[in-house]
């Protein structure tokens, strides 16, 4: 087989608190990272060329700026890519990111070769999405801590059809040095994520104000917990079953906004 078909999973920050700053500028992250059964689709093998199909196509790059392409010369080969694009990009869920890690991981197994820096330099989010599992993500991304024993998450998750620019996001911070999680408290994982943050989620409002309205909406079907994911715009609402999430993403329903029930794990 030289061909691989990899799966890229939205990603999560189930929580993101925003702990400091570092010299250069980037922010020091304390955030519980999870997976969702949403994604993009890649067709990978050693070769040349890339195309972008897909609902969610519109405006992704083909050329030399698409992550993807980033990633297979992080690797140091030229790659035939045919990436199904169904997650919104700039939208908080590491839709970039996630492609360039699934990328990475078929150009390891079909070459043998090692993923420098875990991919770090191809955006903060690339690491954790390599693990492509639960993990606690820290420093401005590069520590990627596996988290065992979370229960599934039944999810909506849902995109108001607008893009948020993650630096922007940063600099509209009030505060840099937040406090970090409290330690981890599995026997009551909603009532510890609703004790924690997104210390993003302000910034984003002010950045874009349909955020508000976004939290609002899901709140309005019974989730258990509603909150944005990374820098948005993409919020997520927790529920009890995956009926209650599909049920939550019919009533959901808006021109313009993306809405996917899931599971988050
Ligand atoms: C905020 C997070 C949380 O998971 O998610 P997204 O909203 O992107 O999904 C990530 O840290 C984003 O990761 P990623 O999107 O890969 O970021 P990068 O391309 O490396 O950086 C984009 C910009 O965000 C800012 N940035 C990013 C990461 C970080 N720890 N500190 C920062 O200040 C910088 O201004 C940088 O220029
Ligand atoms: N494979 C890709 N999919 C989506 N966007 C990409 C990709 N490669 C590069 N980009 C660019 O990266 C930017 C951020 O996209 P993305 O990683 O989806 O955002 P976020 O980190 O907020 O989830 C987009 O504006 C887009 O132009």
């Amino acid at each position: 087989m030289t061909e691989r078909r990899v799966f890229a999973p939205a990603k999560v920050n189930l929580t993101l608190h925003v702990t400091g700053q570092r010299a250069d500028g980037y922010h020091l992250l304390d955030s519980l990272v999870v997976f969702a059964d949403v994604g993009d689709w890649l067709d990978v093998s050693l070769g040349h060329g890339l195309t972008v199909s897909g609902p969610m196509a519109a405006g992704v790059p083909t050329d030399g700026r698409n992550l993807v392409l980033k990633a297979a010369a992080l690797m140091g080969v030229e790659a035939r890519i045919a990436l199904e694009k169904h997650l919104p990009a700039a939208a908080g869920i590491g839709g970039g990111s996630s492609d360039a890690a699934a990328v990475l991981r078929a150009l390891r197994d079909l070459t043998g070769g090692e993923v420098p820096g875990a991919g770090l330099s191809l955006g903060a989010d690339v690491p954790v999405c390599l693990a492509g599992r639960a993990a606690y993500m820290r420093g401005i991304g590069e520590v990627v801590e596996p988290v065992d024993g979370l229960p599934d998450l039944a999810a909506v998750l849902v995109n108001p059809g607008v893009e948020v620019p993650t630096g922007a996001v940063f600099k509209g911070l009030a505060r840099k040095d937040n406090p970090a999680m409290t330690p981890l408290d599995r026997s009551d994982l909603i009532g510890w994520l609703r004790a924690q943050r997104n210390d993003l989620e302000g910034p984003a409002r002010e950045v874009q104000p349909v955020i508000s309205d976004v939290l609002e909406a899901i709140e309005a079907t019974g989730s258990v917990l509603a909150r944005m994911s990374g820098s948005g715009a993409t919020c997520f609402g927790i529920y009890e079953d995956r009926a209650q999430a599909e049920a939550a993403a019919q009533a959901l329903g808006r021109p313009g906004w993306w809405v996917r029930a899931a599971t988050l794990r």
